[in-house]
């Protein structure tokens, strides 16, 4: 039981850094946006399974990054606030993360949908 209890705590509080990240970080809406826009394309031009899965995969993983560069930024902000090489090298490449699968769901974009319009 406590086995339980202690694995549904665990959830509370994924769910509380997701709503954390949302809060301190306007990039999660951008993402949300574009979700949602995803899903109504994915809709309107009735894509097959296969198109469905890649694209809600892309979107798991571009918020995935987007939730790891945010947790990165702020343990960095924990170590210094000041200017430093390192710091500032930490993040970049943390937020390099999030444009590299951004791009990638663009042209996988694209790849599934130009076929649809034309
Ligand atoms: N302490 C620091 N020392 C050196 N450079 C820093 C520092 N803090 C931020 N930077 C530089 O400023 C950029 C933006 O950092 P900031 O913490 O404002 O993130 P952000 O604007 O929220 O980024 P993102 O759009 O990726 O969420 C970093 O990528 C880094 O190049």
């Amino acid at each position: 039981m406590n086995i339980i209890k202690k694995h549904l705590a665990g959830y509370r509080y994924s769910v509380n850094g997701i709503w954390l990240a949302f809060r301190s970080e306007p990039n999660m809406i951008f993402h949300f946006v574009a979700a949602i826009a995803v899903i109504l394309t994915n809709s309107l031009l009735n894509v097959d399974r296969t198109a469905w899965l890649i694209t809600l995969m892309l979107i798991g993983l571009a918020w995935m990054a987007e939730l790891f560069n945010t947790a990165i930024e702020k343990l960095a902000d924990r170590v210094t606030k000041e200017q430093d090489l390192l710091i500032g090298q930490v993040k970049d490449i943390a937020s390099g993360a999030v444009l590299i699968i951004c791009v990638f769901a663009v042209i996988c974009a694209l790849i599934i949908y130009i076929p649809y319009l034309f």
